[in-house]
């Protein structure tokens, strides 16, 4: 088998002697999951993993239990053939760059493999096994979808389950999620280590994420502005640091951020709702009325972004960025 080649498995089994396989010869393994239609957000997080484990498996799996009924399940971009090709390529330039690790397995289950029992969209109609971590589920991205993160929990841990992953890796573009999966393994004294890659991001500043292929054309000339605002509003509080104050007000950065996002979208007539901005701490994410400069906090915001074309549904953007301070452990 060439270094590059990479097994491709709808089943449980396999995982089981690649852990055990894995041990014996006292290696780790790390585990990536995602949704597939991979992107160089993805992909960084892969790379970033290979540094320091030696076997990755990537998980390509567009799970039900975080869509609602209203959702977009169905039309989720899935691009199978060119993810692995993703993949493959990624092989030959770790090979060469002689990185620590490869992509040994993509596991690309059924819905019937990781929910024998069945999943149907409406949580009422839901049996079984779901973990929750409370309240955090409910804030913030958890407003408007109140079903995700107990979805996305369930299904991350059914995949730790699974692959029995030495390390987990996640993107800082899903900030909440990152904080949600953090606070599952400590409470449930899981043994996977989570890192949080950095969120890469186009030329323009737009945040890569799957979802983006909804914009078209108006609607992603107009998107980079909302990261321009994050960072306007990001700016008082690097403002705040270099001057040596103690704390900054919610109110000064969030009048920033409002003030980036007045008038967005004119030139291109696409009209920006903002869902929620929020500057929270980063374990129960409560909102601070002020950030410590010593701490810092998470400054987060989902945009609905309006269609402009008649057959366009409102696509949904978050971001986010860390005030970091001296104390800031993220
Ligand atoms: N731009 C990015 N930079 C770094 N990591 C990312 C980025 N986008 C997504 N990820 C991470 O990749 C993993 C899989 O994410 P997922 O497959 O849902 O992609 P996505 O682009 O976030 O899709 P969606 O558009 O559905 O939000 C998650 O840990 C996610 O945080
Ligand atoms: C972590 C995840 C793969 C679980 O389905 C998903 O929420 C995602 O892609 O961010
Ligand atoms: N990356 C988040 C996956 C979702 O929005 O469903």
């Amino acid at each position: 088998m060439s270094s590059s080649t990479i097994a491709v498995h709808r089943t449980i089994p396999p995982f089981r002697a690649l852990r055990r396989d894995a041990t014996l010869a006292s290696e780790t393994v790390a585990l990536v999951p995602t949704m597939g239609a991979l992107h160089a957000g993805h992909i960084s997080l892969i790379h970033q993993a290979a540094q320091t484990n030696h076997n990755i498996v990537v998980s390509i799996f567009v799970n039900p239990a975080q869509f609602a009924p209203t959702e977009d399940l169905d039309s989720y971009p899935r691009t199978f053939t060119s993810d692995l090709a993703k993949l493959q390529n990624l092989n030959v330039q770790l090979e060469s760059e002689g990185a620590l690790g490869r992509v040994k397995a993509v596991f690309a289950p059924t819905v019937e493999v990781l929910y024998p029992n069945g999943i149907p969209l409406d949580t009422k109609q839901q049996k079984g096994a779901f973990v929750t971590v409370q309240p955090l589920a409910s804030k913030l991205e958890g407003g408007p979808r109140p079903h995700f993160f107990r979805g996305v929990a369930t299904v991350v841990l059914k995949l730790f389950n699974i692959v029995q992953p030495d390390v987990a890796c996640f993107g800082q573009k899903d900030v909440q999620q990152c904080v949600i999966l953090k606070r599952m393994v400590e409470d449930l004294h899981v043994p996977v280590h989570l890192v949080i890659g950095g969120t890469i991001r186009e030329e323009d500043g737009l945040a890569m994420s799957s979802r983006n292929v909804y914009l078209g054309q108006k609607r992603r000339a107009a998107a980079p502005g909302f990261y321009k605002a994050l960072k306007q509003a990001e700016a008082v509080w690097l403002e705040a640091l270099k001057s040596g104050r103690q704390t900054v007000s919610r109110s000064e950065v969030l009048e920033r951020f409002y003030e980036g996002m007045k008038g967005l979208g004119e030139k291109e007539g696409v009209q920006f709702v903002v869902e929620y901005v929020s500057i929270a701490d980063f374990k129960e994410l409560e909102e601070l009325e002020y950030v410590d400069t010593r701490k810092g906090g998470i400054l987060s915001a989902a945009v609905r972004v309006l269609p402009v074309e008649e057959d366009q549904s409102p696509v949904r953007l978050i971001d986010n960025i860390i005030l970091k301070g001296p104390e800031t452990q993220w």
